[in-house]
């Protein structure tokens, strides 16, 4: 089923013509369905009926206060990575118990924050890290949980832009190391190990890479119990794929039978970090054609996004559906669709056939919800797009669009004159 769909010749979301919120909100325009979300949430959530589990959204595929209000009142954790995310959580009302905090290059200031947040656990990277969570716990007077994240060496079959559990990828302790990790762990009298964490890469679109990494924490786990480490919670990290073109990914119930059939003997409560299933197919992004030309033999549609707004085409090739806002009457149109940005890795499609358009029609990129606005930025000056929600015939702006003030703001102080670093 899906929120986005022509009626009367006109693209919708849910009940509401985007031509219409166009009208009033102007382009660069993201809009999300609010109705997609929470489906995409408990379709999810409800896969690991058969386990006891903590499905934590992954706040980096979309941190809008509005995805995470919902997605808390309709009881899900977080995956954070950065002091920013772990504000936005707590601004949104997710319940600290159920705040997972992954990355590799936590500071201490962050650190503190997720203390005296009281967050679930933090997935750590390094045993840099392990001691600096321990002494700064220390210096709190607390005990952090903690959960050691391990890098199972798997191939995720991804773009290796994407890709995170590989030796050669920058993130969590080999094996033997983490072995070595926890025992330390043990050791340290301000963290108390909980868990262990994966995850090993994005946009996954088979089912085995998840499966080789649960086998292997598995067997890591029952190497922990040899040591007198028991764990509570496995972590296996997001990834999980969607169809932006012609992939097939396993759908959440298909990973949630594998997983639950693998681990039921295993007394762990089983945490998924999903970020991009969930996201993804709830936002579209809507721009308007300014130019069309040919150069030679070439078409361009030259549009209003650009790679600031949507980066994913021009970063890892990525592909978004592009469609016409309205419905096209069967002429169609072969080119590529550009963005105003002084570069020619400035697209959202290449040589892409689509129904015909011309200067001021609208088109859509479809599943932009996830990784879309949250990578955008001002390159060129552009001040970012607006974020719309809608739910049936409502909507609300969850983000208003930024003007050229918001672009200079934090700047101007700096217009006043130059002076000594205080010391
Ligand atoms: C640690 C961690 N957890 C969860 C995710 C979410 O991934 P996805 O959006 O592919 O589900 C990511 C991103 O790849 C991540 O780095
Ligand atoms: N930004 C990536 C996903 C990265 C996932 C984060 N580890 C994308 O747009 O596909």
């Amino acid at each position: 089923m899906h929120y986005f769909q022509y009626k009367n010749g006109q693209l919708h979301a849910e009940d509401i013509a985007v031509a219409d919120l166009v009208y009033e909100y102007g382009t660069p325009l993201y809009i999300y369905s609010a109705t997609t979300l929470k489906r995409h949430y408990k379709a999810f959530d409800s896969a690991f009926e058969g386990i006891d589990h903590l499905t934590c959204y992954s706040v980096k595929a979309n941190s809008n206060l509005s995805f995470l209000k919902i997605l808390a009142q309709e009881g899900a954790g977080t995956d954070i990575v950065s002091g920013g995310e772990l504000f936005r959580a707590l601004r949104a009302g997710v319940d600290p118990k159920k705040i997972v905090y992954s990355g590799v290059g936590k500071k201490v200031v962050e650190i503190q924050e997720a203390l005296f947040a009281d967050i679930l656990m933090f997935n750590v990277e390094s045993v840099q890290e392990l001691e600096r969570i321990n002494e700064v716990a220390a210096g709190l007077d607390k005990v952090a949980r903690v959960s050691l994240r391990i890098n199972p060496d798997v191939d995720p079959k991804t773009h290796p832009y994407v890709s995170t559990g590989l030796k050669e990828n920058k993130f969590g302790l080999s094996r033997p190391d983490a072995l070595k990790a926890y025992a330390l762990a043990k050791s340290l009298p301000n963290v108390e190990p909980i868990g262990m964490d994966c995850h090993i890469g994005s946009q996954l679109t088979q089912l085995s890479p998840f499966m080789e990494a649960l086998d292997k924490l598995k067997e890591f786990h029952g190497q922990l119990l040899e040591m007198g480490i028991k764990i509570k919670y496995m972590d296996l990290g997001g990834g999980l794929g969607i169809t932006y073109n012609e992939e097939t990914p396993p759908h959440p119930e298909e990973l949630g039978k594998a997983l639950v059939e693998s681990l039921k003997d295993l007394d762990v409560t089983l945490i998924l970090e999903p970020g991009r299933v969930i996201a993804g197919n709830t936002g579209i992004l809507v721009t308007e054609v300014q130019y069309t030309k040919t150069n030679e033999d070439k078409t361009f549609v030259i549009v209003d996004a650009a790679m600031n707004d949507l980066v994913r085409p021009s970063l890892y090739g990525s592909y978004h559906r592009i469609a016409s806002v309205r419905e096209g009457n069967g002429e169609e149109m072969t080119a590529d669709v550009v963005g105003p940005i002084c570069e020619s890795g400035d697209f959202l499609a290449k040589n892409r056939t689509f129904p015909k358009v011309g200067q001021g029609d609208l088109l859509a990129a479809f599943s932009a919800g996830a990784y879309g606005f949250v990578m955008s930025s001002q390159y060129n000056s552009r001040a970012r797009a607006a974020e719309i929600m809608v739910e049936g015939d409502k909507h609300v702006v969850v983000r208003k669009r930024e003007v050229y003030n918001d672009l200079v703001a934090l700047e101007e102080d700096g217009l006043a004159c130059i002076g000594r670093l205080k010391k």
